[in-house]
């Protein structure tokens, strides 16, 4: 038997932030001035949270995560890991897109340890990890199966099992769920929330599904366009273990109502682009 938890907060005032946005802009250049995706933002995530990022579309989330992936240069500003600024990807922080990404020649157990490989974990030890992950994500009778061989919700959950073995210090996800059928979705929300449960491990999610927010995070952070900014955090206060009983609850619909209304509120304005970049 599990014990309730309380919801961790994504960031207690206090407690060193383990991912930090400090101003971060990102302009892409083009004619007509280019498009200012993010204008200015300043978000402080603290170890061990599960913090999620809805908005309107366009308005940065991509973005944002690509940022701290290393995968994209802020324009100005800075992003910091434990204290450290980000120039580029690393081991540290495991990402995991909607598309699964696996290598489609290699099986299952190899997909999940080639992290490992990369960074030369023993055989043994690789081993070992990479099965702890592979059953916790309920994937053991396909440890030796091929990507092409697995369904849409098995790659996924491979994906996420490949994330967790290389040991990151947070996990970026960006709408890992997005091409799922809502059984199957809601299926592996249940499970990424034991494995985060189980593992503690900081993860930053972007989701366009407001019901998927309030089942999965302690904060969700709003965000508004044009600029991409963030509009609001709401905390989320349902205690963990979530389960699907929690969604029946009165608390978990009064949240979403919130959430949804908070949404709502951050759709772009019908102002020209040009004008409102001058906000922030
Ligand atoms: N490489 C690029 N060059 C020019 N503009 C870009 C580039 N990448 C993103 N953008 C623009 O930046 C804005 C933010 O994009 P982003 O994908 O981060 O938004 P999003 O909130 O994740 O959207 P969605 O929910 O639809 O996935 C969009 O207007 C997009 O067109």
């Amino acid at each position: 038997m599990t014990a309730t938890v309380p919801a961790v907060p994504a960031h207690s005032p206090g407690s060193p932030a383990l991912i930090s946005f400090r101003n971060t802009v990102k302009h892409f250049p083009g004619p007509d001035g280019g498009f200012t995706a993010l204008g200015g933002i300043g978000l402080e995530v603290a170890e061990g949270g599960f913090t999620a990022i809805v908005g309107p579309s366009g308005c940065g989330k991509s973005t944002l995560l690509a940022i701290a992936a290393g995968l994209v240069e802020p324009t100005s500003g800075e992003v910091l890991l434990d204290g450290r600024p980000v120039s580029g990807p690393g081991p540290d922080r495991g990402v995991v897109f909607q598309q699964y990404a696996l290598f489609p020649w290699l099986t299952v157990r190899a997909n999940v340890e080639f992290g490992l490989r990369t960074a030369r974990v023993p055989r043994a030890e690789r081993r070992r990890r990479a099965q702890h992950f592979i059953d916790l994500v309920g994937l053991a009778d396909f440890a030796d199966a091929l990507p092409k061989t697995l369904s849409g919700g098995m790659k996924q959950r491979c994906a996420i099992a490949r994330a967790y073995a290389a040991d990151p210090r947070i996990l970026l996800m960006d709408e890992p769920f997005g091409a799922l059928d809502s059984l199957t979705r809601s299926q592996l929300q249940e499970q990424l929330l034991q494995t985060w449960e189980r593992e503690r491990r900081t993860v930053l999610f972007v989701t366009h599904d407001v019901d998927e927010a309030v089942f999965l995070a302690s904060r969700v952070i709003v965000m508004a366009s044009r600029p991409g900014r963030i509009d609001r955090t709401v905390e989320i206060p349902l205690p963990y273990p979530r389960t699907r009983a929690t969604r029946l609850t009165a608390e978990f619909t009064a949240l979403r109502t919130e959430l949804w209304q908070a949404v709502q509120r951050s759709e772009p304005t019908t102002r020209p682009a040009s004008e409102a970049t001058q906000e922030n």
